[in-house]
């Protein structure tokens, strides 16, 4: 569990979910995540984060390989482990008739050694609302008493399924800030998200799922960084992309046209974007709606889902040159 000093609190090697029927969900995926480290599963609709995250929570038996959490395996050794751990699944499911302090309070008869249900009700910014059913509340306020029942028993270890999912933008943040303060105070969080900016606040590492596997893993930084940035620009009437300096030589891994418009992407944008706007400036040109810039996380999501598919006929003019 103790690799380069840091402690691994989840272990995941080569695991497999298959499904009644025989559908292969997950199809052996590997990663670790360290105390006090914020780790996002992202992927596409279907990519299998659920059906992994489950499997983590101890909720059902791999079909193969092997999970440990805190040194355990959550599903065979679930009182060592499920103590540790706070859950916040994508449907809370609460019983609707009770109130919210209610709802907290059955919570915490179920939890040993729980917190006040108020302080974690005023966590997540719902104490105004500790006297309202839980059918009166709206969705992303439901979200917001998921979080707060996962906090109860102060867990080492948070897993959390789409967790601002249905809140709004400052609902999104105050989550973020909670989830960060959680972190500095020690807690690792595992979480699956659908925003990337989520992901690219909050995580100190992700994995990018995409058909049961993991496409990509590594801190933001290092997933964008191995995306092409890309330089766009519009040519002036007269100028085709052919009467540019030969793209391979510029560094150009690919390009794409529309009209007059061309997207060019690159793995050394200093040279290329130097090297254009020195062809611009000896012709003369002058290069319309210039937008220069690395590759987002949003990209890099893309670019994935993308290239890991079967290869669909595209018809569209993109040219790619050899690396
Ligand atoms: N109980 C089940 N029986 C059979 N197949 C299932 C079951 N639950 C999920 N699946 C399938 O497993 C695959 C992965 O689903 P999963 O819910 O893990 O994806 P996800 O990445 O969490 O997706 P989303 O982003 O849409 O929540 C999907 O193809 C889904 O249809």
């Amino acid at each position: 569990m103790e690799t380069n000093g840091h402690e691994h609190v989840i272990e995941v090697t080569d695991l497999r979910r298959v499904y009644g029927g025989g559908f292969e969900a997950v199809r052996g995926i590997s990663f670790s995540v360290r105390r006090g480290e914020i780790f996002a599963l992202l992927g596409t609709n279907g990519a299998g984060k659920t059906s992994t995250v489950e499997l983590l929570e101890g909720l059902a038996e791999p079909a193969g390989g092997r999970v440990r959490v805190l040194g355990h395996d959550p599903y065979t050794e679930r009182a060592a482990v499920r103590p540790r751990t706070g859950v916040m699944l994508q449907e809370g499911g609460f019983p609707s008739e009770l109130t919210v302090a209610e709802t907290a309070r059955m919570w915490a008869g179920c939890v040993s050694g729980a917190r006040p249900p108020a302080e974690v009700l005023a966590l997540v910014g719902l104490e105004a609302k500790a006297g309202t059913r839980v059918k009166q509340l709206s969705g992303g306020q439901r979200r917001r008493l998921d979080l707060a029942l996962a906090l109860l028993g102060d867990p080492e270890v948070l897993f959390l399924d789409e967790p601002s999912t249905g809140l709004d933008a400052e609902g999104r943040r105050a989550t973020w800030e909670l989830v960060s303060a959680l972190r500095d105070g020690g807690t690792t969080v595992l979480l699956t998200t659908h925003y990337l900016e989520e992901a690219e606040n909050l995580a100190d590492r992700l994995a990018i799922m995409h058909d049961g596997l993991i496409a990509t893993t590594g801190t933001p930084a290092e997933v964008t960084a191995a995306e092409p940035s890309r330089i766009s620009f519009e040519l002036p009437e007269g100028y085709f992309v052919g009467d540019l300096p030969p793209l391979g030589e510029l560094g150009v891994a690919g390009h794409e046209t529309e009209g007059r418009m061309i997207r060019l992407r690159t793995r050394e944008l200093q040279r290329t974007a130097t090297e254009l706007l020195m062809w611009a400036a000896r012709a003369g040109v002058e290069l319309r709606r210039l937008d220069v810039r690395s590759a987002s996380l949003e990209e890099a999501f893309l670019g994935i889902a993308k290239n890991v598919s079967a290869e669909r006929a595209t018809g569209t003019t993109t040219k790619e040159y050899a690396a």
